[in-house]
């Protein structure tokens, strides 16, 4: 994972302004997704402000979080699966089909947060991954996400 590029660097600068993972948008999460073996990993230390009440993580952030890891994840998977690297072409571009998020403990605010990924299925232009969030070592949000290849169409 060390030498990893993150698969948010391979995203061209025309679409890295995605609020949870584009480089370029300065408010943003800035969100980067690596392979840790088989699964897909990211961190990230919510700030004081993205709080729902004192102590605790908004929710909202957590499932942006949940989003912008699932669609790189999605990413990172379907290079794998036709086992080339992310520099290649053609390039794979995935949007958030659906999102689902299950809160199953409050996330304390204050510490860094991390995120894996499971790849579950990766199907035509179609990549399912299972995304949890964990705080010191305990998980506190299950997400499902959906991530299909974007037409062409939308990137001229
Ligand atoms: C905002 C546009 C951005 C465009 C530029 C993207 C460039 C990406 C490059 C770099 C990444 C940086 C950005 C990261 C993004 C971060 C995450 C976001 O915030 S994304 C924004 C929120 N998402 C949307 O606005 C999508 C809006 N929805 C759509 O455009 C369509 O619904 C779309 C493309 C998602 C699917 O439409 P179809 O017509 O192409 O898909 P069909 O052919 O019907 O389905 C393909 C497969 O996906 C399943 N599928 C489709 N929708 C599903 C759903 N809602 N739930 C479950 N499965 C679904 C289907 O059942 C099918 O699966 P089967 O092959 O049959 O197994």
């Amino acid at each position: 994972m060390k030498n990893q590029k993150p698969i948010q660097d391979y995203y061209p600068d025309e679409l890295s302004y995605c609020y949870g993972c584009g480089r370029n948008n300065e408010y943003g999460h800035h969100i980067k997704s690596y392979w840790d073996g088989d699964e897909t990993v990211s961190h990230f230390t919510p700030k004081e402000y993205h709080i729902a009440i004192p102590g605790y993580v908004y929710g909202g952030l957590l499932a942006s979080l949940i989003d912008c890891h699932g669609t790189g994840s999605a990413a990172l998977a379907a290079y794998k699966a036709e086992n080339r690297q992310p520099d290649t072409l053609p390039a794979f571009r995935f949007v958030t089909a659906s999102l689902q998020v299950d809160f199953l403990k409050p996330t304390p605010l204050g510490v860094e947060l991390e995120l894996r990924g499971k790849i579950v299925e990766v199907k035509g232009r179609k990549v399912i991954t299972e995304i949890t969030v964990s705080a010191n070592g305990e998980i506190t949000v299950k997400g499902k996400v959906v991530a299909v290849q974007v037409p062409e169409t939308f990137l001229k």
